[in-house]
């Protein structure tokens, strides 16, 4: 994907500059170059927009202010001066006298001169009077947003919030100077005096005062909704600081990609080019394919006879934290959630409009409930139980030092040179070679002259490798779907790439996926972020000391910076018990635990097995959640609950993503090999859809560790530096992994691609400090629970024992009725029996245990083994003695 990317973005520039020996590409993708173009422009255009905005902000700032000051002297001149432009052109056509005093007083007073004088007084005096300060936030308010794509305050509501400061406070001002009698008489504005005196005359004076009461009154219902029960403050990210753009602006800055093309007979290199193009036609991309959003979903099959309560307390924690009553939750949550993904961006799925006319859809009565419900309290917003949970910004981050890459002209040459130089040597003539100056390396791609067969230069391999004698040099022939040839040779003097340059690009920051994981750069010196959700599982392999677990903290952090508490849950394994142990302070916050276990941070092979079983049976309940909730995946399913159409009484509660991180597998699948291997196997084919994602890493990429199972479920992976072509061929399927540099050099392979990428930069004292700030905030009573695994694995044949004395109460209650409907589901004994999930759940599978029925099926209902319910008597009984 992102080759294709770069192969636009190069051809792209190569057709700016003109270079003859580029062919015309095809005709179908002119309209994609085409498309950027305008945005380049517009982009711009608007940023200009944006300054000049601020411009007037500070303009407005320093003449009203000063306005205040200086009014009196300069207000003669204003309003004598006989004609608008006269007043700016020049004194001459000033009367005499005027003439005379503006010389005698050193001219105009105003800070911001005739300009600021002129402003002050059509706005101040002859408007709105002092409310006319109102422009400067408004002009702040927008040029913010402009220039930076960053909305501190949305501009629609700016500018009614400041329309009806224009239209209200003048006449406040001006009612209540006409008590007083020496008052400023700019205060009100020509609006305000008039309209007050009109006022007067039409409603009287206590009339007015009762008119702008109503006003007030009228203006905090229509702001705070009419209930007045305490407001919600608004959540607001840190992530969205002003500081985090400056660094966005800077980051913006710094991927100026840098290319060089050479042409093999003048030997010269041409000059660079500027590249913020190439970070445009990225975002191009990215929005024009990146953004889409389905709408609601289809039909269901909720029992209308239940209803759902108002309040949905369903959730991990069950609602400790949730106020009786949430008036203002809708806009906030409905906020919240598009910005998690949950809800489509246009808004609130329940009240989307068609504007097909001739089909039209009756919504149920389901849907009519759910709709009234959210009306009446809002969306479901499952951050309200932290609603004042701060995110950890980017000052918690290191900058280190220069990200630009450092690559001289000299070094450039003298490598094309070295190429250029060992090519000729084999016979091999080129037509242009062109470098693309990633971090850590520089890709030289070279076109061959008409008649080289490619496969001469693939021979020649280790030949070219060996002359140009550097450690990392990968070569790439062809390089896919281009039919050139690449060269990636390292720099001298590589760039470290910081975790917050990365995250403080416009890429990172609206970056619209389920689980964004900013890695790093590419060999463009991109960002290059991946979404977990879809990966949808990451193995990692590499040997000691190359980045591994710098690695594991850049996806930890990038995770950390997008997910609330309440949308994310880490279950961490760290069988080494050194590189996770910092984690262990937001336990409360972000990870997941087996009940009744001390910590949170698994560090026990024996506990590890449980917790994976422990997983299998959370996916088979998600399983059961989703299918009973008629969806295909975690998504709709959130979606769906917090359009209220899910009862909670039913056991339906929000469900945050599990990631699973397992720091050392090696260590696991050496000491309990297929019991870790079976669940690990079964949650990497199955979990995807119900939010479960496993990300696991190992120092010895060998195939009894890496095997068959996990590979063929593990279609991501990722490769630090190795010590042998076959470790990259046990990660990879492909060498290329033994010649990296290490430091955080990688390749990523995504199944048919294998991009190399050179890891963000997360050191142990940043990471310190992002527990240390999310640790000290308020949290959740305990970690988020798992449910409950009983080993069983001292029981001969395996399967799960039936315990007759810790039957359930409901057991044989629930057994008839599952024989009676000859249905084994979860959610027939919850809703039949009034029971909570997780006791319907437990009773299932005791029910499994004594074979009445069949094992969990995923999507299906269980079977019911016992056909009749004399059959089902003689059982319990049975069981019974
Ligand atoms: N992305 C990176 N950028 C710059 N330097 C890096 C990067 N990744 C790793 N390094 C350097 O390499 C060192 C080792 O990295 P790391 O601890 O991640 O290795 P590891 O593979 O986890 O090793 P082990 O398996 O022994 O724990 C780091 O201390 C750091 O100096």
């Amino acid at each position: 994907m992102s080759d294709t990317e770069n192969r636009l973005r190069n051809e792209f520039k190569n057709r700016a500059k003109g270079s003859r020996k580029v062919k015309a590409p095809r005709k179908k993708r002119n309209k994609l170059f085409r498309l950027p173009e305008i945005k380049f422009r517009h982009t711009r255009f608007v940023k200009i927009l944006g300054l000049f905005c601020l411009l007037i902000s500070v303009f407005l700032l320093i003449a009203l202010t000063s306005y205040l000051f200086t009014w009196k002297q300069d207000q003669s001149y204003v309003f004598d001066s006989p004609t608008f432009w006269k007043f700016f052109r020049d004194s001459e056509a000033l009367p005499s006298e005027l003439k005379e005093r503006l010389l005698a007083e050193g001219g105009i007073q105003n800070w911001m001169g005739k300009l600021g004088a002129f402003f002050s007084h059509q706005l101040v005096y002859n408007s709105f009077g002092l409310a006319s300060f109102v422009f400067i936030a408004f002009f702040f308010i927008l040029g913010y947003r402009l220039l930076f794509a960053v909305s501190i305050f949305s501009v629609r509501r700016s500018l009614v919030y400041t329309l009806g400061v224009l239209l209200y406070i003048p006449l406040v001002i001006a009612f209540v100077n006409s008590f007083i009698n020496n008052s400023i008489h700019y205060a009100e504005g020509v609006y305000g005096y008039q309209t007050n005196i009109w006022l007067n005359i039409t409603l009287g004076k206590a009339g007015t005062g009762f008119l702008l009461l109503f006003a007030a009154f009228s203006a905090v219902v229509f702001i705070f909704n009419p209930s007045f029960s305490l407001f919600r403050r608004r959540r607001k990210t840190e992530l969205t600081q002003p500081e985090a753009f400056n660094e966005e602006e800077e980051a913006e800055n710094i991927l100026l990609e840098e290319e060089i093309v050479f042409d093999p007979i003048e030997l010269n290199p041409r000059e660079r080019e500027k590249g913020a193009e190439t970070k445009t036609i990225n975002d191009f991309f990215a929005e024009k394919f990146g953004r889409k959003n389905k709408a609601r979903d289809g039909g269901e099959s909720m029992d209308s006879s239940e209803s759902i309560p108002p309040e949905t307390t369903a959730g991990m924690h069950r609602g400790e934290n949730m106020p009786p009553d949430r008036p203002e939750n809708s806009r906030p949550a409905d906020q919240v959630l598009r910005e998690s993904g949950v809800l489509p961006e246009s808004g609130n799925p329940a009240v989307q409009k068609t504007n097909d006319p001739a089909f039209s859809i009756e919504a149920t009565e389901e849907e009519k409930l759910a709709d009234s419900l959210v009306h009446e309290h809002g969306l479901y917003d499952p951050t309200l139980d932290l609603q004042d949970f701060r995110f950890p910004h980017l000052d918690l981050l290191e900058t280190y030092g220069s990200s630009r890459p450092s690559v001289t002209a000299e070094e450039l040459e003298a490598n094309k040179n070295k190429i250029v130089g060992t090519l000729a040597n084999y016979g091999i003539d080129i037509d242009k070679i062109k470098a693309t100056i990633g971090p850590t390396v520089t890709l030289y791609e070279i076109v061959p002259s008409p008649g080289v067969r490619i496969s001469k230069i693939r021979n020649l391999e280790d030949d070219i490798a060996l002359s140009l004698a550097a450690l990392g040099i990968r070569i790439i022939a062809p390089i896919p779907g281009r039919g050139t040839i690449g060269i990636e040779v390292p720099n001298q003097h590589p760039e470290i790439v910081s975790m917050r340059s990365v995250m403080a690009t416009e890429k990172y920051q609206n970056a619209n996926m389920e689980l964004p994981i900013a890695l790093g750069k590419n060999i463009s010196n991109e960002v290059y972020i991946v979404d977990l959700a879809k990966m949808p599982h990451l193995l990692m392999a590499g040997a000691t000391g190359q980045g591994k677990s710098v690695g594991i903290n850049a996806l930890l952090v990038s995770l950390l910076y997008k997910k609330h508490p309440a949308q994310l849950k880490f279950v961490m394994v760290d069988p080494k018990k050194v590189e996770l142990t910092l984690y262990r302070k937001i336990e409360r916050h972000y990870l997941a635990k087996l009940p009744g276990e001390g910590e949170a941070i698994i560090t026990d092979t024996r506990l590890v097995i449980n917790t994976l079983n422990s997983l299998c049976i959370e996916m088979d309940n998600r399983y059961e959640l989703l299918k009973d909730a008629g969806v295909r995946n975690i998504k709709e399913y959130n979606k769906k609950f917090v359009s209220r159409k899910l009862n909670p009484n039913e056991g339906h509660r929000f469900l945050p993503y599990i990631v699973l991180v397992i720091d050392e597998f090696a260590d696991l699948m050496m000491t309990a090999g297929k019991e870790i291997e079976t669940p690990i196997a079964r949650l990497a084919q199955l979990a995807r859809a119900i939010g479960i994602h496993l990300v696991i890493a190992t120092q010895r990429p060998s195939v009894n560790i890496i095997t068959g199972t996990i590979k063929a479920n593990f279609p991501a992976r990722i490769a630090f530096r190795v010590t042998s072509k076959i470790d990259s061929r046990t990660i990879l399927d492909a060498g290329g992994a033994d010649q990296l540099i290490g430091r955080g050099d990688m390749l990523l392979s995504t199944g048919s691609d294998v991009i190399r990428l050179q890891c963000a930069l997360v050191d142990t004292p940043e990471v310190e400090h992002i527990t240390d700030y999310i640790g000290s905030q308020r949290a959740y009573p305990t970690a988020y629970e798992l449910p409950e695994y009983v080993d069983e694995s001292g029981d001969g044949n395996g399967a799960k024992a039936f315990d007759s004395e810790n039957r359930d109460q409901m057991f044989d209650e629930a057994a008839r009725l599952v024989v009676r409907h000859q249905q084994g589901s979860t959610s027939l004994i919850q809703r039949k029996l009034k029971l909570g999930y997780n006791r319907a759940g437990r009773i299932i599978d005791q029910l499994e245990a004594a074979g009445i029925v069949g094992p969990f099926e995923g999507s299906k209902a269980r079977d019911v083994l016992i056909q009749d319910e004399y059959a089902l008597e003689q059982l319990l009984n049975d069981l019974g003695n």
